[in-house]
């Protein structure tokens, strides 16, 4: 007989496997909006995003999971739990705040002790996070017959460019089944919600228009990652049509900070130059550096909060559309690209130490050579503007990283 850990890794081979400290858990967070100020949110990094959302979910891959991970839900005592995180408030009321909910599945992508640290920073907000997966759709039918949700922000993701390539399944399963599973829940819900989303700069592609515009093709993906999120404008415009669920999908351009993603390169560079290991550094043909338009974690975060509070309403009911809905794409960029090597130069100012640098030509493996937004629509739309430069953003970013893992002067303590 194989052991339930066997049997799982059986079931489900498109598990990521970066970290072995704890079992493969799929991740999602839904959120009833419950937010009283965008400034209570600031040093929450990544994890704020959920919180500006009325629901919101991160990333899943095991299908049909509940089997396996839902029994940790369910019961009139679990209930109260999602009842007392999504109060009943008025709306939309930026004072008064708005209920919300997270679903996580803690998989292991990254260290999930760093997602198990966010939970806590949010619980001590009163919030509540379910351990379960967007996959699951009883869990998620269960959520919603226990709290009205008005609002959805959906950031549920298998993220990363180049892991694509080491770990395909893992990205249909989250970035496709697990929407489908979530917009038809959505869409059966009474109420139903209003979806906000996040998709990708990466849909852009080979495009070399620039600065990027939402009006832009988006038919030259480079990587399965954006094969996957340009799926998902797709896949929710049909909901709009056919059910008349407002969407909002928001391309964001390359979000970092504070409680940010290890896997990402200004995270994993600060780890490298910390410990004194080299950094691989990409470059483009022809020696030409590779650019980013890099955007800080706080303004991503007010670009959520203005989506959800212009979304406008979903027109159906039991399953049936009664009229147009909203659907709608802005990018959420910083509208200033900074070089690899750029970005490198200023988080050795910042840690006071040299980055080994080894430089070599970026490989086949899904990168595109730059990006750079084109944010007009947002501003006029959802009064949307950037206001930290990499410069700044990165310094909250180092502070943070070094007091998290225990840094002073430079050394470990
Ligand atoms: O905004 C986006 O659309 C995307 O932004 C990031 O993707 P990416 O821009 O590739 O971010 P990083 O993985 O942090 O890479 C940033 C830059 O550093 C470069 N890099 C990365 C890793 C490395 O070891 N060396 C290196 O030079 C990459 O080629 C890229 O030019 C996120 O990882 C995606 O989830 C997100 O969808």
């Amino acid at each position: 007989m194989p052991s339930p850990s066997q049997l799982e890794d059986e079931l489900f081979p498109s598990t990521p496997g970066k970290f072995k400290i704890e079992r493969a858990h799929t991740m999602n967070r839904q959120f009833h909006r419950c937010f009283a100020s965008t400034s209570t949110m600031f040093l929450w990094a990544l994890f704020l995003i959920a919180l500006t959302a009325s629901y919101l979910s991160f990333q899943s891959f095991v299908d049909s999971g509940s089997r396996y991970f839902s029994a940790s839900w369910g019961g009139i005592q679990w209930e109260k739990q999602p009842v007392s995180s999504a109060p009943t408030c008025p709306w939309p009321s930026k004072n008064a705040g708005d209920g919300v909910v997270g679903v996580d599945n803690f998989n292991n992508y990254y260290d999930p002790s760093l997602k198990k640290a966010r939970k806590n920073l949010l619980k001590g907000r009163g919030i509540f996070i379910v351990e379960g997966d967007i996959n699951d759709n009883k869990l998620l039918g269960k959520l919603f017959d226990t709290v009205a949700f008005t609002h959805v922000m959906h950031l549920a993701a298998q993220a990363g460019v180049r892991y694509a390539m080491e770990n395909p399944g893992s990205y249909v399963h989250s970035n496709i089944a697990g929407l489908v599973t979530l917009l038809e829940v959505s869409k059966s819900a009474n109420p139903q919600p209003s979806i906000v989303w996040a998709s990708s700069s990466s849909v852009y592609g080979l495009n070399d228009k620039v600065p990027f515009s939402e009006s832009d093709p988006t038919d030259q993906p480079a990587s399965l990652y954006a094969a996957t999120k340009k799926a998902g404008e797709e896949i929710t415009h049909t909901y709009n049509h056919i059910y008349g669920l407002s969407i909002t999908g928001l391309r964001f351009f390359t979000v970092y900070g504070p409680w940010g993603r290890p896997d990402m390169a200004y995270f994993s560079f600060t780890r490298n130059i910390l410990q004194g290991k080299p950094i691989t550094i990409y470059r483009g043909k022809n020696h030409v550096d590779l650019a980013r338009d890099f955007t800080y974690i706080d303004d991503i975060v007010k670009g959520c909060l203005g989506s959800l509070d212009t979304s406008g309403k979903s027109t159906g009911s039991g399953g049936k559309k009664r009229g147009p809905a909203p659907y709608r794409i802005f990018n959420l960029g910083n509208t200033s690209p900074v070089t690899v090597p750029t970005l490198v130069n200023i988080l050795e100012r910042h840690l006071k130490m040299k980055a080994k640098r080894n430089v070599v030509e970026m490989p086949g493996n899904g990168d595109v050579p730059f990006t750079h937004a084109n944010i007009s629509l947002a501003r006029r739309e959802l009064g949307y503007k950037p206001t930290t430069d990499l410069q700044t953003g990165l310094k909250k970013f180092v502070r943070w990283y070094l007091s998290y893992y225990g840094y002073n002067n430079g050394k470990p303590v």
